[in-house]
């Protein structure tokens, strides 16, 4: 398989090398269809290019119809800096970053993932502006969290429709695994409902400070179990808050739940277990959809940061999720299946429509700079 094997389905990989600062980059824009390419820019210590080069085009792939879900009118990138976030940061090494992403001239915008922090990306705004998720005291919508949280609320309120007819979070039981900035949130929201939970995180602190939310909130209906006791407790809903691939043959076939909705990014370990939850009767929220919050938050930026439309943006997290089960049933399809044709809809309902000449220059949006 050569190169252009590799990337056929990508409109642009652009390998960025800058011996100056010792930057050594992958930016990989998937598709520009629905407008300008976005995805964060991760920091990893790669142990070749070629792992590197693989990681970037599967992440990117999947911010094309993560995009597509949300309808921000955006397609799908993501970069890679090879190095190590602990030990290879420099101002100079994410100007130098910022340099190249300018050069795309408005083909992607990226802010932070994993081994990045909003602050590397004040470095590179000085050399573009195609740079998102900066903190609020730069223009930013600040904690991309909140509208994540509201996500997966409006996510458990659409499930709880179709699993027991109606969207009441109250009078329910749930399971959150992690109980950091969005689990937190999510279970503080779900006490103040009157809703009973089953919570797990490794963090006493966060524990104890869920803990007494219940008692300040007035709801101490808080059970909290250790580890893998969490995927075989009786609760209406299971609310993944916190590492991938939770969602595999050993857990599911503990599963006492209707129903997984949640923001952890890739809880399926792989996509046949989304079948698996089907066939034990367990309706699967896809985790893209649910966990839009924080993509439509920084998105939104372009238009000038403002969190009141963030929060109606958010609200279409519940219709699209109505729209995927509905087809899911329908069609005797799993809902990850559908929620793939939901966003391959929209793409190729776009396509006809550009052409790569409109793809290629700066949307007329309003800019910070
Ligand atoms: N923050 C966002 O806006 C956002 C957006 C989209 C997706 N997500 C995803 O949602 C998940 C949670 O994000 P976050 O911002 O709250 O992260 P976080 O790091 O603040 O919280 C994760 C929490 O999970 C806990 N944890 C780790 N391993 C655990 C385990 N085995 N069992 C139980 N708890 C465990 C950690 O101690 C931590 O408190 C992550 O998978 C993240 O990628 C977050």
């Amino acid at each position: 398989m050569d190169l252009f094997d590799q990337i056929h389905e990508h409109e642009q990989v652009v390998f960025c090398n800058d011996p100056d600062t010792g930057l050594k980059a992958i930016i990989a824009i998937h598709s520009t269809v629905l407008g300008p390419a976005t995805g964060g820019c991760r920091m990893y210590p790669y142990a070749t290019v070629e792992d590197a080069l693989e990681d970037v085009l599967r992440l990117s792939r999947g911010m094309t119809y993560k995009c597509a879900a949300a309808d921000v009118d955006f397609g799908g990138e993501k970069s890679v800096i090879i190095g190590d976030p602990k030990r290879d940061k420099s101002p100079e090494l994410f100007r130098a970053f910022g340099r190249f992403v300018e050069s795309l001239n408005g083909r992607f915008y990226t802010g932070t993932d994993m081994g990045t922090i909003a602050e590397d990306f004040v470095h590179a705004m000085k050399e573009t502006s195609c740079v998102i998720g900066l903190p609020e005291e730069y223009g930013g919508g600040g904690d991309s969290s909140i509208p994540t949280a509201l996500g997966v609320i409006y996510g458990i309120q659409a499930t709880n429709l179709i699993v027991s007819g109606c969207i009441s979070l109250s009078d329910k039981t749930y399971a959150v695994q992690g109980l950091g900035k969005v689990g937190f949130k999510v279970a503080e929201r779900l006490l103040q409902e009157g809703a009973s939970l089953y919570v797990t995180e490794p963090s006493d602190q966060a524990v104890a400070d869920l803990l007494q939310r219940g008692e300040v909130i007035g709801n101490t209906s808080i059970k909290v179990v250790s580890g893998e006791d969490i995927y075989g407790v009786a609760a209406d809903v299971f609310i993944p808050c916190a590492i991938g691939g939770v969602l595999n043959d050993e857990t599911i076939g503990n599963m006492k739940v209707k129903a997984v909705v949640g923001s952890a990014n890739n809880q399926l370990k792989e996509d046949r277990h989304c079948i698996k939850l089907k066939e034990k009767g367990i309706l699967y929220a896809p985790d893209y959809i649910v966990n839009a919050g924080g993509l439509i938050q920084v998105t939104d930026e372009l238009y000038g940061a403002n969190k009141q439309r963030v929060m109606n943006k958010t609200k279409a997290i519940y219709d699209s999720l109505l729209e995927i089960f509905e087809v899911s049933e329908s069609e005797s399809i799993s809902t990850l299946e559908a929620s793939n044709r939901f966003c391959e809809k929209k793409i190729e309902a776009r396509k006809a429509g550009s052409s790569f000449f409109s793809r290629y220059t700066r949307p007329k949006w309003k800019f910070r700079h």
